[in-house]
């Protein structure tokens, strides 16, 4: 699979929320971002909004959950038609049971990892994942500036991935713009979240295919 990008709704206006899905509609998939206020000190949105976002949005919706017990809430986010739930390893009691039962209920399966969390964690487990999630920021808030220091984690898990049977993407998530994400995409990463880059951009479909274009750009380069 190519280069994809995923506009992070946090950076949206929650009362227009229909009006600024559709205008990111040449996106690969919406980055719908969970916050219980206990996995990371910030609040967001949940369940009954996810069931109506999946009605409207025109692309596939990609839920991030910054949520303890994932291996309670994981699986209920697919149900209500997330076509990827990512958990964070950090809060989660058996990552591996977590995918299974995704995948089971058709989900793609994805594992993420903040800034402090080795990719030791998951290297030797990654035939269970779709899709490992690099933390770029501390979870909890957009517009925070990008981790340069996350990019051998990054290069370590593409490695990794070559290994692995199926195509494993690698997503990164926080401060992705137009200066950094040819650092991500030469570091091999696949799908780019980008939340303030593309909602606080005059053009938003624009700005996706300016950012699609300097990924592909550096990851031919690379
Ligand atoms: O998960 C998170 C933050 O924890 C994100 O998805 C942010 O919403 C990304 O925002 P920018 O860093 O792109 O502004
Ligand atoms: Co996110």
């Amino acid at each position: 699979m190519g280069i994809q990008i995923a506009p992070s709704i946090l950076s949206a206006d929650f009362a227009n929320l229909e009006r600024d899905i559709v205008s990111v509609d040449n996106a690969d998939w919406l980055h719908f971002d969970v916050m219980d206020g206990h996995f990371v000190p910030n609040l967001t949105v949940g369940l009954p909004v996810l069931e109506r976002v999946v009605q409207v949005a025109p692309m596939p919706v990609d839920v991030h959950l910054m949520i303890d017990d994932p291996d309670h809430w994981a699986p209920r986010y697919a149900q209500a038609g997330a076509s990827s739930v990512t958990f964070h390893y950090e809060a989660a009691q058996d990552p591996v049971a977590i995918a299974r039962e995704l995948r089971r209920l058709g989900t793609r399966a994805s594992v993420a990892l903040k800034p402090g969390t080795s990719a030791d964690v998951v290297i030797d487990r990654l035939a269970e994942f779709d899709m490992v999630l690099v933390m770029t920021v501390e979870p909890g808030f957009g517009g925070q500036d990008f981790m340069p220091d996350m990019m051998p984690k990054l290069e370590r898990l593409r490695a990794a991935a070559s290994e692995v049977d199926h195509d494993l993407w690698l997503q990164t998530d926080g401060g992705i713009s137009r200066e950094t994400i040819g650092q991500a995409a030469a570091a091999g990463c696949d799908v780019f979240v980008a939340g303030s880059a593309v909602y606080g951009a005059e053009d938003r479909r624009a700005e996706i295919e300016a950012l699609r274009d300097l990924a592909r750009q550096a990851r031919d380069d690379a």
